[in-house]
């Protein structure tokens, strides 16, 4: 699949960049549906840039915000993705947005696993943006080499949804997309920093199999083409 890549000097104009395309791209959902929806990546990468789109002039009330994965636990953990996006994205005129969390106070993963399926199901498909973040071991989303559902969630069988993942080195069980679910989104962007990940990216771009790299599944089999936005 084809991938284009847009590099910028440093990482606040890289913030400013990207905020740019996402509003732009959520405005003009807004104006062709009436809603638009946005799925996040946690991490260290994404903090400047939801800080930039915070302030966007969009149609908030209209934007629904969700994560492309996380962590199985309450929103007051330090190591929640929905506790990084509450407070650097939903903050100033983003407030206005929805949040669809994946973590639910539910008897186990799994079950948080379903009830946030049903809800984003009610969302409607595809997303019109998804960004995803890349990991040095080559993992996207809780796309963890080695994970034990790593199979299911790249396959294109698998349906649209959020599915449970366990893999050494991830620490607590994730909730993440499938991969069905983020390979269409109407802006498919992966966000990166720094000259390792970029080396990361051509690793990932060269042969081999996907189970060793998960991206790769991204950038080999994605519809949507895959928008790289990295600075260095
Ligand atoms: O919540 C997470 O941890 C992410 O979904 C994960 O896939 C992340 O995007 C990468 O691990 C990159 O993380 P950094 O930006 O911290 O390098």
């Amino acid at each position: 699949m084809s991938a284009e890549m847009h590099e910028f000097k440093d990482g606040a104009a890289l913030a400013e960049g990207l905020a740019d395309k996402v509003s732009a791209t959520l405005s003009d959902a807004i104006a062709a549906r009436g809603r638009a929806t946005i799925a996040v990546s946690g991490g260290s990468t994404p903090k400047a840039f939801f800080k930039a789109l915070s302030s966007r002039d969009i149609d908030w009330s209209k934007v629904t915000v969700t994560l492309v994965d996380e962590r199985f636990v309450p929103a007051d953990n330090p190591r929640s993705n929905h506790l990084l996006v509450a407070d650097n994205l939903l903050q100033g005129k983003a407030k206005a947005a929805g949040f669809l969390p994946l973590y639910r106070d539910a008897g186990s993963a799994e079950e948080a696993a379903k009830i946030a399926s049903a809800d984003a199901a009610s969302l409607g498909h595809p997303f019109d943006v998804a960004i995803l973040g890349m990991g040095t071991d080559g993992h996207t989303a809780s796309f963890f080499p080695r994970g034990n559902r790593l199979a299911e969630a790249i396959s294109a069988a698998t349906p649209r949804g959020v599915i449970t993942m366990e893999a050494e080195g991830a620490g607590e069980t994730r909730l993440t997309f499938t991969f069905a679910s983020l390979q269409d989104a109407r802006l498919l962007v992966l966000h990166i920093e720094g000259q390792g990940k970029k080396d990361v990216l051509a690793a990932a771009q060269a042969d081999g199999p996907e189970e060793d790299m998960p991206i790769r599944a991204i950038l080999r089999r994605a519809a949507t083409p895959l928008d790289i936005y990295w600075a260095p």
